[in-house]
């Protein structure tokens, strides 16, 4: 089956994007991309690739030299237009610390639904369900900052879900997870039913999620795996 069979219409469609950081080359030279209902796309390529630098550009944290970014639908060029995105897309960022600033681990979880516009009440019994379905209950008392890495990086999931999202960006999500967490994470995942861009080192945590996977070398981004040889899930097969 073809990338596109799983839906007519792209979530996220980038086309031509090229950005280059002051006195540097070119990170992203003219790439194509999409998102597909249904997918989890493994977003791979060595250190430095440029690979957090689409995610970045894809929610407006970063903006783009040139380029097109069409999200659920809509063209976005504006700061105005992504805010929209940034609502829908849940990012997990590659650092814990980036992400929670609240006293306590409850307040993080529920300060997205809020956000939002959920009522107080609704906030927080989402980020109570939302901490229980990730193994996480007992933990909302707790300060944030005393966390191990690895409880920062469950709570930091457990943040991006409860806003419920429509699309998934998990920059490097397994990082500073014991085999336990990892493997929690890998089965929560694999249950979750928004389509998610996944970048990681770790071919066996691709190799169980992914459906298809993409490559950044020299800037370009290709759709076949040149390193880790991942094993994709077939989307046709886990949606059939
Ligand atoms: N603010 C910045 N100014 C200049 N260069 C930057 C800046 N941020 C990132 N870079 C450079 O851009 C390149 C791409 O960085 P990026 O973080 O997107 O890579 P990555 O593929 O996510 O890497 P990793 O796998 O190591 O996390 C790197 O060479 C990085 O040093």
């Amino acid at each position: 089956m073809s990338d596109r069979a799983m839906s007519d219409k792209p979530l996220i469609e980038v086309r031509g994007l090229s950005y280059r950081y002051p006195r540097r080359g070119l990170v992203l030279d003219k790439v194509d991309f999409h998102l597909c209902q249904g997918e989890r796309v493994a977003l791979t390529g060595a250190n430095g690739a440029g690979k957090t630098t689409l995610l970045h550009l894809l929610v407006g944290l970063k903006k783009a030299k040139s380029g097109e970014i069409i999200a659920f639908g809509e063209p976005r060029n504006d700061e105005k237009s992504f805010i929209d995105v940034r609502a829908r897309a849940g990012f997990l960022f590659q650092d814990p610390d980036d992400q929670l600033f609240c006293p306590t681990v409850l307040e993080d979880v529920a300060f997205g639904p809020l956000n939002l516009g959920k009522s107080r009440e609704e906030a927080l019994q989402l980020a109570m369900d939302t901490l229980a379905s990730l193994g996480m209950a007992g933990f909302e008392e707790r300060i944030t900052h005393q966390l191990s890495g690895g409880e920062k990086r469950m709570i930091t999931l457990a943040a991006v879900l409860a806003m419920e999202p429509e699309v998934l960006l998990l920059d490097e999500p397994s990082n500073a997870l014991d085999s336990n967490a990892r493997q929690h994470l890998i089965d929560t995942l694999q249950t979750l039913p928004q389509a998610m861009i996944i970048i990681s080192h770790d071919a066996d945590f691709l190799a169980q999620l992914a459906t298809r996977e993409v490559t950044l070398e020299n800037a370009k981004l290709n759709p076949l795996a040149t390193g880790t040889g991942i094993n994709v899930i077939s989307a046709e097969h886990e949606h059939a």
